[in-house]
């Protein structure tokens, strides 16, 4: 596969950004009326189409994230470089207090809900996610997760800027690795909605959120779990709110705007951040970095995690 960035006229960014990309297939055979062409078409479809189809080898790539087993199916997000996503990984989890309540925003396929999850000792972890192709891998790595957890885990088809304060609302850890382009402004309002003294009125009226009939049919909405992991029975969980942010970026421009957002009242307090190459040998690097905040309010620990933030060279 080759990306073009040719007309070199125009600065390296926006060339990036209208490059051609040119995919060539290598295929052994006379011509395109050989023996299994059939499969050649398919493959071109499979490529340029919206389906995937497997056509040989094995079905799943497994790996170790986080020390559990995770399944990586060709249509749920998947990071690039294991060694520093688990290098991360190995930081994160050291930000979630044993016993938490965790939601995680943007989850894929719950790499990082399903690894928390495993080593936390955590009461539930609800993951949200919009691709509903993620829902097989999280439930094929679930099913590899050491029995007896003691967990409740969770996996949702929803979009999550939809209704924040509901996926917020009984989680005392929260956890966000936005697309490139960082939190959706509904997400960051209810975080900081949430970390202020506005808390307490949601403490008392949330529960409370009332689901809305949804006139907008390509907004997804699923408080109910499409995957539902481990007997234990859901936990009460209003009055509990986010103590702890962990905000994973792999844009770094974004993640300085909603920064500036979340920090802007006084909400969350930057405590510190940790930076991972995720992209060695490139003319930038993709940095991740753990950002730790302190409530004002209630003198709680907030933690922000940046993820893959990318630095100009
Ligand atoms: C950077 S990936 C992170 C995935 C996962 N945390 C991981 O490490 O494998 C961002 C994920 O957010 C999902 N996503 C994008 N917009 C979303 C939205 N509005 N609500 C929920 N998930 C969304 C994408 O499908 C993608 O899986």
């Amino acid at each position: 596969m080759t990306v073009t960035t040719y007309n070199t006229s125009i600065p390296v960014a926006q060339r990036y950004e209208q490059a051609r990309v040119q995919v060539s297939l290598v295929w052994n055979s006379r011509d395109e009326r050989s023996k299994n062409s059939e499969k050649l078409s398919l493959l071109q479809e499979i490529i340029f189409g919206h389906k995937w189809r497997h056509i040989g080898g094995e079905a799943d790539l497994w790996e170790r994230f986080g020390g559990v087993d995770i399944c990586l199916d060709p249509y749920s997000f998947g990071q690039a470089n294991t060694l520093s996503f688990n290098s991360l990984l190995h930081k994160l989890i050291k930000y979630v207090p044993r016993g938490s309540t965790v939601v995680d925003l943007y989850s894929g396929a719950g790499v990082i809900g399903l690894a928390i999850a495993a080593s936390r000792k955590c009461r539930s972890v609800r993951c949200v996610e919009i691709n509903k192709m993620s829902k097989l891998s999280f439930e094929k790595s679930a099913s590899r997760l050491p029995p007896n957890l003691g967990c409740t885990i969770t996996w949702h088809n929803t979009d999550a800027s939809a209704e924040p304060i509901h996926w917020l609302e009984g989680s005392s850890v929260a956890i966000v690795d936005p697309p490139r382009k960082g939190l959706h402004p509904s997400v960051i309002n209810a975080l900081q909605r949430v970390a202020l003294s506005e808390r307490k009125a949601f403490k008392a009226k949330s529960s409370l959120t009332k689901v809305k009939d949804e006139k907008r049919p390509w907004i997804l909405r699923a408080r109910e779990p499409a995957v539902h992991v481990d007997s234990t029975i859901m936990e009460e969980s209003s009055g509990i709110w986010p103590e702890t942010l962990i905000y994973i970026s792999c844009g770094w421009d974004s993640f300085k705007k909603d920064c500036k957002s979340l920090i802007s009242n006084e909400a969350w307090h930057l405590e510190n951040a940790h930076a991972f190459n995720f992209f060695p040998g490139t003319d930038r690097f993709e940095t991740s970095r753990l950002i730790k905040f302190e409530d004002s309010q209630e003198q709680s620990l907030m933690n922000i995690s940046v993820a893959h933030g990318f630095f100009s060279l």
